[in-house]
């Protein structure tokens, strides 16, 4: 791939960024891109910065120095609906629903589309929001959950699934899933996956935030690996082996420097 094509697929770049929180460190001088429709995993173990960079480009952190684009133009976004605004949703771990309510209600909670509207009088257009909600999780994510369902009567990986769909309602380019599978059994760490697939399918650039590289080695594009806040590699996932990412993720070596061991 020639240098102009890889620019024009970039989505995101970190440029030399660091966050300290105090005297801690939490990343330092990382720099990396994604590129357009990939699945890009980030891996680390506990305390590798994982969350403080997802948390810097979600808004939540300001960095301490460096800069972040998006397609091409710096970007400082001062709160997560900055970063929403412009394209880049999060998937948080601790799903976030809402158990009494249903399915097309959490999936909408704060953005019912409306058959009227007139000053403080707003009326729910509850038939879009169903059909909308099983047009997401049908059409977009092939999971025939039914909307009306109360989230509490859901799987773990159900729960899952509609945390994306809500997500998937914004509509974005770039959706961040923040350890997407950390709760769930293997059965719904399966659907999980497979709901990446399908949207990798059709194209969404995804970063999965994880420290089971053993589950993202098989779905993701690339793997950037952290260690103690600095990049030691970034790898096809292809290219690589589990023994050998482990290996990464534990000495912070890169997998060159692992094979000259
Ligand atoms: N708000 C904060 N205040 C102080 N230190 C923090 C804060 N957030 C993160 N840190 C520190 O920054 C470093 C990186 O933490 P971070 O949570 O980003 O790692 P992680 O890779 O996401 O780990 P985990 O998988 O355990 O969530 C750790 O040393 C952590 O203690």
């Amino acid at each position: 791939m020639n240098p102009e094509s890889a620019q024009s697929q970039e989505k995101i770049r970190f440029e030399e960024i660091t966050k300290k929180f105090g005297r801690v460190v939490a990343i330092d001088d990382i720099s990396f891109s994604v590129h357009d429709g990939e699945i890009l995993a980030l891996v680390g173990d506990n305390g590798a910065g994982k969350s403080t960079l997802m948390n810097v480009l979600c808004g939540i952190h300001e960095p301490t120095s460096g800069k972040y684009f998006y397609e091409g133009e710096s970007v400082r976004f001062a709160s997560p609906n900055e970063a929403r605004d412009c394209g880049i949703e999060t998937v948080y771990q601790d799903l976030a629903l809402m158990d009494d309510l249903d399915v097309a209600t959490n999936i909408f909670l704060g953005k019912f589309p409306m058959r009227f509207s007139f000053g403080p009088f707003n009326i729910i257009d509850w038939d879009t929001a169903y059909a909308q909600a099983a047009e997401l999780l049908e059409g977009q994510l092939n999971q025939a959950i039914d909307p009306k369902t109360e989230v509490e009567f859901l799987s773990g990986g159900q729960r899952q699934l509609v945390a994306i769909a809500r997500s998937l309602a914004f509509d974005p380019d770039v959706l961040v899933l923040d350890e997407p599978t950390s709760a769930l059994s293997v059965a719904g760490t399966e659907l999980v996956y497979d709901t990446i697939e399908t949207l990798q399918d059709k194209g969404q650039t995804q970063i999965i935030v994880s420290h089971n590289f053993e589950e993202v080695i098989s779905v993701a594009d690339r793997i950037v690996v952290l260690y103690q806040g600095n990049v030691a590699d970034i790898v096809d996932a292809d290219a690589v082996t589990r023994g050998e990412l482990s290996d990464m993720i534990k000495t912070g070596k890169s997998a060159a420097e692992l094979k000259a061991d």
